[in-house]
């Protein structure tokens, strides 16, 4: 893309984003970057008190939260990134560092702390850079900056404040405001990025790309440029070298445009460098399996000496200004295609080979065999599941290489076999969080929905007909609860989806005031039943379709409070039960606008002032490649498909609902709640 070339030079890269924070999805996803989403679990408990300015604690944080996912990613994800893209943004006034409220309360401190006043909004970000060796070791290259914005508010009375705390908008927002939203009306003056505000320094983020792959003025000395850290662990032909005029006191930067930012300074750094080796696919990572290095100094000198090896070797030459002359540092000429361009392709033309292997294994419950019998070599298991010994081992090798069993080599005999962590909790068919049943439905149904994708695609409808050879006017009437055997299997579906999303969805806002809650299309009653646990003063009527409720009973020894109740009933035609909150769980997305507004008209005209809709379904804010592919999802197989948050809130607002509030949960589902007005 002209617009972007720094952004284009990513494409191909496993770019992950270790951030949570929908708004740093919209702004990365605007300037057209591809990445996958990671969120961080690294908790921003960083002493303050530790580091002299605020944006030391804001660049610490974000590096964390980076370095967190880099290296979790290759055990737990089984793929090493490329670059991982980690943020952190704080307000600072009065010498207090303020971040995101905890309660209603603490946004009236911090908003208050900031009327009338001037304030600092700096956000750290760090771009972790991996390098996957020939021998399975992870080298890490960690640069990190700061960007800060000043931001002056009006006078804010208490009735604003108030109202702007009622709104919800403040809770996920550093300082307790969103600039970009209702927060943009209580500010008189911004002097530097206003995206810096909002979560993410775009402009300084492309600066820094731009010095990582075009090398531009790194020739003339600058490790520190711009409140940057380049930090080095190993000479790489595709990054800049550190000149050798760098030094620990930190030269200045050279580039006419990055001195004019904000955050000047370079920022001191205590962080480590990283090595990481792997080991199998099954080891923990340990502070002992890395190799630290503990100071600046250190760091400095170390990549003063890997400058000196990496000048050895061969690289393009350069212009005076550092630019590369008919050389494209990161796509040598003469080095033919990179392994790990080819890996991300081969991943993604072998996705359906993985799934269909998990699909198989679960089918023929390897994992609940391994479960009861752990150690069984692959003619035990064949003998066991009743299928070929050849074909059991691939199988089971298979499942090894996708991290869902382990092998035990031993001498002179067959491996033995038994469930990683990951099978024991998701794929046995009785773990509290079993997705053994969504899985079944992944391979009876959605494999063959997809594999009609590129009819799907033209004629933009689903595939029922061509997949199973029934035309359906409505797909769950006619499909899904069809037979016996399909409806069953359709719920077992549901239910595991709805037991391992539950409780994010059911806590996801405070729901304190309401007492009765209808769950539409509620099915088995999974999610009711975490709403009622999470609730204590809740009761939930669950609102289904006869065919479903009559089955309902077999998932009934679930319900042990009797706070969850059935009633029979279409939501498209019949009366809906009276409740001062609905729930509309993975239903939106199945239907079209059209039908939408025939539902929530039903729900606006059985709901009093102050009532609620709470919609859980996955929003394609993010572009993830989970929400994006649940999108074609709903193509092949509904008549729906899934929206963005804006999407359901304007939706919402069309029947008298309003004051939304969005919860992005970390789980597959986000939540969207509206009261009516
Ligand atoms: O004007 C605005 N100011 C700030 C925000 C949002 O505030 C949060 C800041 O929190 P943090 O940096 O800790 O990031 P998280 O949301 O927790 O996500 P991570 O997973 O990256 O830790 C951030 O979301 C800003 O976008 C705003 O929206 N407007």
């Amino acid at each position: 893309m002209v617009l972007n070339p720094v952004i284009s030079k990513l494409a191909g890269k496993l770019v992950v984003l270790a951030s949570a924070s929908p708004r740093r999805q919209e702004i990365l996803s605007n300037a057209g970057l591809r990445f996958e989403l990671v969120p961080s679990w690294f908790k921003e408990t960083l002493d303050k008190g530790l580091f002299k300015a605020p944006h030391e604690y804001a660049v610490e944080t974000a590096k964390q939260k980076a370095l967190e996912v880099a290296r979790r990613m290759p055990f737990k994800h089984l793929k090493t990134p490329d670059i991982v893209i980690g943020a952190d943004t704080i307000v600072t006034v009065d010498g207090m560092i303020l971040e995101k409220p905890v309660d209603k309360q603490d946004a009236y401190r911090m908003l208050s702390s900031l009327s009338g006043k001037e304030h600092s909004v700096f956000t750290g970000v760090a771009i972790i850079l991996c390098h996957e060796k020939e021998n399975d070791e992870v080298d890490y290259q960690l640069v990190h900056f700061y960007e800060e914005t000043k931001v002056k508010f009006a006078d804010l009375s208490e009735d604003m404040l108030w109202e702007y705390i009622n709104s919800g908008e403040p809770m996920d927002k550093a300082g307790g405001y969103g600039i970009q939203a209702l927060g943009g009306m209580l500010v008189e003056y911004v002097h530097g990025d206003f995206l810096n505000v909002v979560g993410f320094p775009l402009n300084h983020f492309c600066k820094q790309l731009d010095m990582i792959y075009n090398r531009l003025e790194l020739e003339s000395g600058s490790v520190h440029n711009n409140g940057t850290h380049l930090i080095l662990t190993q000479p790489s032909p595709n990054l800049p070298a550190l000149s050798k005029h760098s030094s620990s006191s930190g030269p200045r930067p050279k580039s006419p445009s990055a001195s004019q930012t904000n955050g000047t300074q370079s920022s001191p750094s205590d962080s480590p460098i990283h090595k990481v080796k792997r080991k199998d696919t099954e080891s923990e990572v340990g502070e002992s399996s890395w190799t630290l290095v503990n100071s600046l100094s250190k760091h400095t000198d170390d990549a003063e000496t890997e400058l000196r090896d990496s000048e050895n070797t061969k690289l393009p030459p350069t212009t005076s200004r550092g630019h590369m002359i008919g050389h494209n540092l990161t796509e040598p000429e003469d080095s033919g295609p990179k392994k790990e361009e080819l890996q991300r392709i081969i991943e993604l033309m072998d996705g359906f080979k993985a799934s269909k292997a998990l699909f198989t294994a679960s089918e023929m419950c390897v994992f609940d065999l391994l479960q009861s019998q752990p150690g069984l070599d692959a003619a035990q298991v064949a003998q066991e599941i009743k299928a070929s010994e050849k074909g059991t081992e691939c199988l089971l090798e298979a499942c090894v290489s996708l991290g869902l069993l382990k092998s035990k080599e031993r001498k002179y005999q067959r491996p033995v076999y038994k469930n990683t962590d990951l099978a024991k909790r998701f794929l046995r068919s009785d773990a509290p969080f079993s997705l053994h049943g969504y899985i079944q439905h992944c391979n009876n149904t959605v494999w063959p929905l997809f594999s009609h994708l590129e009819s799907a695609v033209r004629e933009g409808s689903n595939q029922h007909e061509k997949a199973f050879g029934k035309k359906s006017k409505d797909v769950f009437q006619d499909t899904f609860y069809n037979s016996q055997e399909i409806k069953l299997r359709f719920m077992n579906a549901m239910h595991s989806i709805a037991k391992v999303t539950g409780k994010a969805i059911a806590t996801a806002f405070d729901l304190s005031r309401f007492k009765t809650a209808c769950d539409l299309g509620g099915c088995t009653g999974a999610m009711a039943y975490e709403f009622t646990k999470a609730h204590p003063g809740l009761s939930v009527t669950v609102f289904d379709l006869p065919a479903v409720v009559e089955m309902s009973e077999h998932f009934h020894p679930l319900h042990t409070d009797n706070r969850v109740s059935f009633v029979a009933g279409d939501f498209f035609k019949d009366e809906l039960p009276k409740a001062d909150l609905y729930i509309l769980a993975r239903i939106l997305h199945d239907w079209p606008d059209e039908k939408v507004h025939i539902l929530l008209n039903k729900i606006a005209d059985a709901s009093t002032p102050g009532c609620a809709v709470l919609i859980a379904e996955t929003m394609l804010d993010g572009q993830t490649a989970y929400s994006t592919l649940q999108s074609l999802n709903m193509l092949a197989q509904t008549e729906g498909l899934e929206r963005t948050e804006s999407q359901y809130a304007d939706l919402l607002n069309k029947h008298g609902f309003g004051d939304t509030c969005v919860i992005h949960t970390k789980n597959f589902l986000d939540a969207v709640i509206a009261v009516k007005m």
